[in-house]
């Protein structure tokens, strides 16, 4: 390791001899100067981590230099030594942004401490200055990620959050939707607060108190007055998330609200006012939920002002490795755990597989590994099965199988074929030995129609043994899977959701398919 550098500015030869001397057991590379005008030139040419100053100089004095150290922004840690401390001229050394002091004479072990202490800062603030330089340019608030598509999500952000225009924010689950809301509060100024609300998260019973809130007596249970998420969120941000999940009577009081800034709690006929910016989040497809005739069309043309459509992280070139990169030293700085690195036929691995469940899956994956593994180097035996086998990786080979394979996997199987840039397969998908027909599939496998399924071609060849197959509809397969998830959950569907990684809302509105089936 190279020795770090100290530049000695002092006068009187003996005494820097002697620093010199006490300076030997720390190994460092000491070039010493006794002129102020050396001094400079020195600093001008070379990189120093620490300049140990003497304030008294024959010709400039010790403070003339810091305030040259100041203008150049040289970022040196200085020591001041003086033997005339008075406290102002301590005083204005420090302001001027010396470290520390010595005051003459000075003992071996003063100068040793001091010196080492200062070497300590300096490491640490390369660190910072490394990581930020980092990060910089990946990140932007909280969304890392330097790929063009996010670039331009940045710059939507940018222009749109001064003003009070209503945001759309589109995406499959686990994009990125809520932190892209935050973003665009964070870079408004606004001082309100940001206020975020899941609305298929939340009973249907209770939404309308949630975000206006309710008197007390409104309803059994309403024991006192409560503000709602719009109060809360006045001359702030109210993200509604999931927003075509909200009924159609409530959808009609939200309009009232965008349009005049008045509301009224449940239970009161008092109308209260409250100036707030709308950001609103959807993993459907709001248009299509219009024509269907679950969505407002007024409403939707309110609240679709500024449109921000989040790729997948499929689509996001290097981000995943960026994405990865960062929560692996967060996660292990949470578990206290060494990180250093991803191997390189791991990141092939990660980009390749389409994370189906986005930055949510990645974000799990992350985790378990960290937790099962404890080697600082991340390699491709730590990813999980699925991932290592996925079949969208070139240098995996073809999977030819005599044994079982679990439903699930034939699906995903076909998935990972289906949405792979570098699938052009074209012979007849064996879905049937699935128990799938093409529709049923559809349903399942994100971006594929049946159209794409029946030109697809599926590499695995199963062979089912009909006796201990029990075969029956995908969507019942899962209702039972999920159903007994959250039974093992003790009823918690949030905890279940993270089990499955996947959003509450996910499930909840999987429940609420199957009660409409029902
Ligand atoms: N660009 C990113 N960089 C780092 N972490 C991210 C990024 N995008 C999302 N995340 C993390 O991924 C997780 C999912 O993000 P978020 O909740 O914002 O997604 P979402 O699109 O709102 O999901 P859903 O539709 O399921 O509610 C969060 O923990 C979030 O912190």
């Amino acid at each position: 390791m190279a020795k770090s550098k100290v530049l000695l500015v002092e006068d009187t030869e003996s005494l820097a001899r002697l620093y010199m001397a006490y300076l030997v057991p720390l190994g460092l590379e000491i070039t010493w100067v006794a002129t102020g005008t050396d001094a400079i030139s020195k600093l001008e040419n070379e990189i120093y981590e620490i300049v140990l100053l003497d304030i008294m100089l024959p010709d400039i004095s010790g403070i003339k230099i810091l305030e040259h150290i100041n203008q150049e922004t040289i970022q040196a840690q200085v020591i001041v030594l003086t033997a005339h401390g008075t406290k102002d001229m301590v005083m204005t050394a420090m302001r001027l942004g010396a470290a520390d002091f010595l005051e003459k004479p000075v003992d071996a072990e003063r100068v040793r401490v001091t010196v080492n202490n200062a070497l300590k800062v300096k490491t640490l603030t390369k660190e910072v200055d490394s990581y930020k330089q980092k990060y910089e340019k990946n990140q932007f608030c909280n969304l890392i990620g330097s790929s063009t598509a996010m670039q331009s999500v940045y710059q939507i952000i940018r222009n749109v959050s001064p003003s009070t225009a209503t945001v759309f924010i589109t995406g499959e689950s686990g994009t990125g939707k809520e932190l892209t809301a935050q973003a665009v509060h964070e870079c408004s100024g606004r001082k309100g607060e940001f206020v975020a609300l899941n609305c298929a998260a939340i009973p249907k019973d209770l939404i309308e108190s949630e975000i206006f809130g309710h008197v007390k007596g409104a309803f059994t249970g309403a024991t006192s007055n409560r503000n709602g998420a719009a109060g809360q969120a006045k001359n702030g941000t109210l993200f509604l998330d999931e927003i075509c999940e909200m009924d159609l009577n409530l959808q009609s009081k939200l309009l009232r609200f965008i349009q005049t800034g008045t509301f009224q709690r449940v239970g009161s006929d008092k109308l209260e006012k409250a100036e707030v910016r709308f950001v609103c989040a959807t993993n459907r497809d709001p248009l299509l939920e219009v024509q269907a005739g679950r969505f407002r069309e007024d409403l939707y043309y309110r609240l679709h002002v500024i449109p921000i459509q989040l790729p997948p992280l499929r689509m996001r070139d290097k981000d995943v490795i960026e994405i990865a990169d960062y929560l692996f030293s967060k996660f292990a700085q949470q578990e206290n755990k060494a990180y250093k690195k991803i191997e390189a036929s791991c990141q092939n691995f990660m980009q390749t597989y389409p994370w189906p469940g986005n930055i949510r899956e990645l974000e799990n994956t992350v985790r378990s590994i960290l937790v099962m593994h404890h080697s600082d180097v991340i390699t491709t035996q730590m990813l999980p099965i699925h991932i290592q086998q996925n079949n969208t990786n070139p240098a995996v080979p073809v999977l030819h199988s005599e044994v079982e394979v679990p439903q699930s996997q034939v699906v995903n199987s076909l998935a990972n074929q289906v949405n792979s840039p570098h699938s052009n397969h074209n012979t007849e998908v064996e879905l049937s030995q699935a128990g799938m027909n093409l529709n049923a599939a559809e349903n399942y496998i994100p971006r594929s129609s049946p159209a794409t399924l029946s030109n697809a071609s599926i590499d695995v060849e199963i062979n089912y043994s009909e006796s201990s197959l029990k075969i029956q509809p995908l969507w019942l397969n899962e209702k039972i899977y999920i159903e007994a998830v959250i039974e093992a959950c003790g009823g918690n569907i949030p905890k279940a959701s993270k089990l499955l990684e996947v959003s509450p809302s996910t499930i909840y509105r999987k429940i609420k398919g199957w009660e409409e089936m029902a």
